[in-house]
Order: structure tokens, then sequence, then C-alpha cells
């Protein structure tokens, strides 16, 4: 096929994960081409039909970009629509109308985007095209230091001003898309974030003027956390705020809190920078080749069997009915609003692939579902962290009883998302399996109906799961983080020795007396 070098003036900024018009590289130096700016949107298609994306991500796209079209409007321009595979949508543009250049920002290591990206520069160089393409990062830097170094350099140039005007030519625009119209059904999240610049600079100013204060705070309960994260993530990935300037604005109030004498709430300042810095890593660090199949999660060395929606022990876990309050809370209050802090993500996960022995792929793309801020390079390059997923697993096997006596020791959260066991003492809230029968009785829960049993020993479990995930140690180390003493380790199914016994495969039996709500 033969392509002309193009005579025309137009030039096309795609926006894909950078919806908005400050701190825009690939916007500025459209504009500074001298002629008329077409601001285009592409709906991927083949994205919103991929197993891990929802309604809550598409509603949440469609405000961030309904945002960033009234931002344009304002600028005498408007934003392009259009749908399908990203070089064909370009083809056609060019065919029409001709593009003289087309400015995007780099893709993230997100395999999708890569390819995507990937098959339109190498339609652009076959149409002669000059591609303006944005580094997201300076150049890919070797060691850790070197990252750090990358990382604050660009983190400390100025932010780029949005234009003042555009010159952008009168095209037709698709309509405005629905999520059914890409296949997704209906995904009610009562408690989601609402998308756009605007919700995004607001979220931002009420976390820096102190609703993070209680995240300095030592040992925080889940709830604290829940009521102090920054809640950032969604705009940050569809790059409503720039990284830039969200970390520009956290050292200002840094050095404004420090110049106070609050050197607490600046210190919590420095873990949510950090938490930036992991985040631009993720972003730019390639995953390894087996990393990247299987949509992203590792190959299933373990051979576990893949399941579908209809298991039992999928259907329960997803709809935060294990019978373990704290995983049931975290599930539910992921489905009501679309966010769940780190640490909670990876137990529910971890919960799944080890004590219910699944294959890491149906479990994850389901939290990813449920996730606003779903970001396939983020995910799953925190997915491969958990234990349980990764085919090289490190650190240990979480318990999911310890982790809500230590998370949520009076239950509040448990409490919020669980109504059911709400009337449970503290101690018992973690457990309700271990409350005596006259107590269920007395406060009218009866487990297997009113709230679910726990559907494994996950202490059993746990054992199970370690001597294939860990063979090599399962000889001579503790169980999951068991602390190391006599009557715990011969609790956890040790000799005194700490030799693990063999367990009868009875221990890691399923319980399934889920009354009506399996
Ligand atoms: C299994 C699993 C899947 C995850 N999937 C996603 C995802 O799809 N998208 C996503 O943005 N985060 C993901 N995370 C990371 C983390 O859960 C969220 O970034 C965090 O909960 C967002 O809340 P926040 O904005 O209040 O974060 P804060 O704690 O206020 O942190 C500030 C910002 O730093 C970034 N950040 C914080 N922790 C991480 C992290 N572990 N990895 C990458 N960036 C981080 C986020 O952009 C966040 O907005 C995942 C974690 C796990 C364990």
């Amino acid at each position: 096929m033969f392509y002309i070098c193009s005579m025309s003036d137009l030039h096309v900024i795609w926006f894909r994960r950078d919806l908005r018009v400050h701190d825009h590289a690939a916007l500025v130096a459209a504009c500074a081409s001298g002629g008329q700016v077409l601001p285009l949107y592409i709906f991927d298609t083949r994205h919103w039909h991929r197993p891990d994306t929802s309604g809550r991500q598409f509603d949440f796209l469609l405000e961030s970009l309904a945002d960033l079209d009234g931002a344009l409007r304002k600028r005498g321009s408007k934003l392009c629509l259009r749908s399908g595979n990203a070089a064909e949508v370009l083809s056609q543009i060019h065919t029409q109308y001709g593009i003289a250049s087309l400015h995007f920002h780099a893709a993230s290591h997100d395999p999708e985007e890569t390819e995507r990206v990937q098959h339109v520069r190498s339609w652009a160089m076959k149409a002669g095209i000059p591609l303006r393409e944005q580094a997201i990062r300076r150049a890919m830097p070797l060691t850790p230091e070197e990252s750090e170094t990358a990382f604050r350099h660009y983190m400390r140039q100025p932010r780029l001003n949005a234009p003042e005007n555009l010159d952008t030519p009168d095209m037709v625009s698709e309509d405005w898309p629905v999520a059914s119209d890409y296949g997704l059904g209906d995904d009610a999240c009562a408690g989601r974030q609402t998308g756009g610049r605007t919700n995004g600079v607001l979220q931002l100013r009420q976390y820096l003027a102190g609703r993070g204060r209680p995240a300095s705070k030592r040992n925080l309960s889940v709830t604290d956390r829940e009521s102090s994260a920054s809640g950032l993530s969604p705009y940050l990935n569809w790059g409503t705020l720039s990284d830039r300037e969200v970390w520009q604005a956290a050292m200002r109030a840094k050095g404004a809190l420090l110049s106070d004498g609050d050197e607490t709430f600046a210190a919590s300042l420095d873990a949510f920078v950090e938490n930036l810095e992991q985040r631009s890593r993720l972003l730019t660090a390639k995953p390894r080749r087996e990393q990247v199949e299987n949509a992203g999660l590792p190959h299933d060395i373990f051979k576990r069997e893949m399941v579908g929606a209809a298991d039992p022990r999928l259907a329960a876990w997803a709809s935060g009915r294990t019978g373990f309050p704290l995983l049931d809370a975290s599930m539910r209050c992921l489905q009501a609003t679309g966010r769940l802090e780190s640490e909670l993500r990876s137990l529910l996960l971890s919960f799944a692939t080890c004590h219910l022995w699944l294959d890491p792929t149906a479990p994850a793309q389901h939290l990813a579902r449920l996730s606003t801020d779903f970001d396939g390079a983020l995910f799953y390059g925190n997915a491969r962290k958990v234990v349980g997923v990764s085919s090289h697993p490190v650190g240990q096997i979480p318990n999911p009883v310890r982790h809500s006596q230590m998370r949520d020791p009076e239950g509040t959260f448990i409490r919020k998302w669980i109504p059911e066991i709400a009337d449970l003492p503290d101690a018992l809230i973690h457990s309700p399996w271990d409350a005596p029968k006259s107590l269920l009785a007395e406060k009218g829960i009866v487990l297997g109906q009113s709230y679910p049993m726990r559907m494994v020993d996950h202490m059993a479990a746990a054992r199970a799961a370690r001597r294939h995930l860990f063979p090599e140690q399962s000889s001579h180390a503790l169980p999951f983080g068991v602390p190391a003493r006599p009557n715990m380790a011969r609790r956890a199914g040790m000799s005194k020795s700490g030799r693990v016994h063999a367990l009868p495969a009875k221990s890691v039996q399923l319980s399934f007396d889920l009354g009506g709500h399996a």
C-alpha cells in the first residue's frame, strides 16, 4: 500500500490516560505546531470487552471525558469522540482530512496499551506521519537509585500551563456512548467516586488540607485508613490530575506543615510521595515476558484448576460470604464503593489463591472489575506480588483472623459492612465460629444461615498451601507468620522440633453451609 506524506495542517492530539489540559506535554507540543489541533479520544472496543473491565470504570471514564470536553470548550475547542481500533480510526481521519502530526504520551508497560501504541506507530510510519510521542519519564533508568533520581528530577520540573485557546476544525464526533454499547452490564456502585478533573482537584485539596492527617498515626485501623487515604488513584490513572502536579502540591503542603511545626502530618506526606514513586516504578518497569501472559498474570505453575463464576468457592468469595468477617467486609466495601486499600486487596486475593487454592485468574479479574481505579500495569504489577499468585512467592500467607484483630480491633469496619453479626462482642467479631452457641442464639445469629459458617479451616488450608508454595521451607519454618512459640507451633501442626506433620487432606475441606446465600 502507498501512502503520501501529509500536506495538511491538522495536528491530532490523541488522549488516552491523560484526560486534562493542564501539565500536558503532548497538548502543548500539538499547539506549538501552529496549525489546527484536533483533540481526539478513541474508545478502545477491545479493552472494554476484557474480563477485567466494568461499567463503573467506564462511567468514571465518561465523567472524566465530559470534564475534559468542558475544559476544551472553554478554550474554543471540543473533544472528538471515535470508537474502534486506534490505528484504523486514525487512518480514516487521515484519509478524510489529512493528519500533519500525531501527538500523544507514551504508553505505560501495560501489555495491551503497549501493543495499541505499537500498532499506531507502525501505521504512522507507513503513512509518513510524524509522531510526537512524549515519554512519561525520562530515559529508562537502570538502577533503583537512578530510577529515584529520574523520578525526582521529572517531578521538580515546572508544570506546563494549559493552552489558552485551541484552533479546532469542525469535525463530526460520534455520540457519547453508554456502557452497554460495549457489552458492559449494569454495575450499580452507589459509593463510587465521580470522575473528572474538577473532582480530582477537590479530592487532592481535601486530602492536603487535613483529611490525610490521621494517616500519620501509627498502627492505623482500617477505618482510619479508609477515611484518611487520598483516594486519588482513579484520578491519577485516567490522568485527570498529572502525577507531577500532585507531587508538587504534596511537597508544598509538606513545606507549609514543617514551617508550622507539624512534623507528623508532614512525615505522612513523605509516605504519600513514596507511594507516588512506587506507582511510577510499576508504570515504567517492563515486566518479564512470562509475566505478561495470561492477561498480565504469570502462568499458574501450580496448575490449579481454572474456575468459572458458578464455582461455589469463587461465588462465595466474590459475594463477600466466606464467613471470615474482615474478608467479607472488604469485598462488600469494594463492591459498594469501588475503593479498597492495598493491604486488604492483597488479603482478598491471597485468601482466594492460598486458602481456597483457586487459580488466580478469575479472582484477580473479579477484583479488577470492582476497582474503579483499575489500570492493567498497576493492578497486575501489584497482584504479582501477592503470595499464592506469583510463581516466585515471597513473604508469608496472611492470616485473615489475625489481620482482622490487628487492623480492625474494635470491629468498626466489620460492623459497617456486615450488619448480620454487628451484635457480637469485639473479641468474637473476627471469628464468629468461636462464639458459644448460646451467645449466637441470644444475638439471633445462625451461622450458615444469617451469616455463613467459615468456608475453610484457615490454619489447615494455609498449611496445605504452604507445602505447595514453599516446599523447601515446609520442613523447618513456621507457617504464615505464626509466632515461634511452642504451643502455637503445636497448634499449627508441628512437633517440638518444628517439623510440620503431614496433615490429613480432610483438614482443608471446604464448608458450604451457606444457607440461601451461596
Ligand atoms: C491486588 C492489588 C491490585 C491493585 N490494583 C490497583 C490498580 O488497578 N490501580 C491502582 O491505582 N492501584 C492499585 N493497587 C494499589 C493500591 O491498592 C491503590 O493504589 C490504593 O489503594 C489507592 O488508594 P489511595 O488513592 O487512597 O492511595 P494512597 O495511599 O493515598 O497513595 C497515593 C497514590 O499512590 C499510588 N499508590 C499507592 N499504593 C500503590 C501501589 N501499591 N501500587 C501502585 N500505586 C500505588 C496511587 O496512585 C495512590 O493514589 C492495587 C493493589 C493490590 C494489592
